[in-house]
């Protein structure tokens, strides 16, 4: 199976890295528009193929398209990253030139790739590549929920002092700051609510660290985070490509569901080797209604944006 990551930069490369070490696809393609930047970052990743132990091709490429070709999987990651004290939505003046010409130039050599878009602001780059595609709504899956929710896990473990694979949890809405929605009374430490363990106020806090986890590390770091946004995409890739059906927040086209149309957002997928396979309705209560729908608005807003880039 082959994979094309376009944009080697911290999260693309970090993807092709854990893609590799896992053995999660038997070929991956990085590219980028920098000189030979690409071809450097894969020659890196190569070599560790004997310390550790992994048999993926990884090849790098100078904007050369062709070495893309019959790619079953394609991830945008080309753009720009935000910088502390920013917002993610500040982003999309430049990115959403690159996502379009980027979407485009990937499906002329990969006509039947499934794309996942994680370049910033993620939902609305997802409805972009949707719309300047024109492909189903199944091939065009946005990550953003695989990472806010492995987030959500980590701040819930920290909480409970457990380790972070005893506990599920999901993010849905928007990838930003203020509509991101951890569903905290949906989580659980090993099949019991975290509020059989966790108080009131302990559990907002969570959900308030979670919202803005990309922003503290971006503070911490001076650019926006790498490791947990690759493998996350990672992951997503490993249940395409290896048909898992995992259910997995991720931002999609909605006609209808959660009460939403003609927007994409975060809402639990099942994923297989047809991309968004299924939306799946976890029942939500009044309250994490009101929290979806205003979301949406703002997810709906910036939406506006692309008219010019569309028109
Ligand atoms: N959806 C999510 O959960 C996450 C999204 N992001 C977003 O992912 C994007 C990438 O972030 P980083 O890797 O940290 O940035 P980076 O700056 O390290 O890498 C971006 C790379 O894209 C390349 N690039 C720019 N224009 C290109 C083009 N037209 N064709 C090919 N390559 C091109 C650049 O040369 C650079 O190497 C940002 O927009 C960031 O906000 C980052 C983390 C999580
Ligand atoms: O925070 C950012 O700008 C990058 C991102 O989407 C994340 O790490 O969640």
């Amino acid at each position: 199976m082959k994979v094309t990551i376009v944009g080697a930069g911290n999260v693309g490369a970090t993807c092709a890295d854990v893609i590799s070490y896992r053995g999660i696809a038997s070929e991956v393609v990085l590219l980028d528009i920098k000189e030979g930047f690409a071809e450097g970052k894969a020659m890196d990743i190569m070599q560790c193929a004997t310390t550790t132990g992994f048999n993926t091709r990884v090849i790098g490429s100078t904007n050369d398209y062709t070495k893309t070709a019959g790619s079953d999987v394609v991830v945008i990651t080309s753009g720009i990253p935000r910088k502390p004290g920013m917002t993610r939505e500040e982003l999309i003046g430049i990115n959403a030139g690159i996502v379009k010409s980027v979407s485009d130039n990937v499906l002329e050599h990969s006509p039947e790739a499934i794309i996942v878009v994680v370049s910033n602001p993620m939902d609305t780059m997802t409805y972009l590549t949707l719309k300047a595609t024109g492909l189903p709504k199944n091939r065009i899956i946005g990550m953003g929920g695989a990472l806010d929710s492995s987030r959500f896990k980590y701040f819930l473990s920290t909480a409970l002092d457990r380790p972070a694979n005893d506990v599920q949890g999901m993010v849905i809405g928007g990838h930003g700051d203020t509509t991101m929605i951890p569903l905290t009374r949906l989580a659980s430490y090993n099949g019991s609510p975290v509020s059989n363990f966790l108080a009131q106020d302990v559990l907002d806090k969570v959900a308030a660290d979670t919202m803005v986890g990309g922003a503290t590390l971006t503070g911490l770091l001076g650019t926006s985070a790498w490791y947990a946004p690759g493998a996350s995409v990672a992951y997503l890739v490993d249940s395409i490509l290896n048909d898992q059906k995992k259910m997995i927040p991720c931002s999609v086209l909605l006609e209808g569901e959660y009460g939403q149309e003609d927007i994409c957002m975060g809402v639990p997928c099942l994923i297989g080797k047809n991309g968004i396979e299924a939306i799946v309705d976890v029942n939500l209560d009044d309250k994490e209604k009101a929290l979806f729908s205003k979301s949406a608005d703002a997810v709906r807003n910036m939406n506006d944006a692309l008219k010019s880039v569309l028109a």
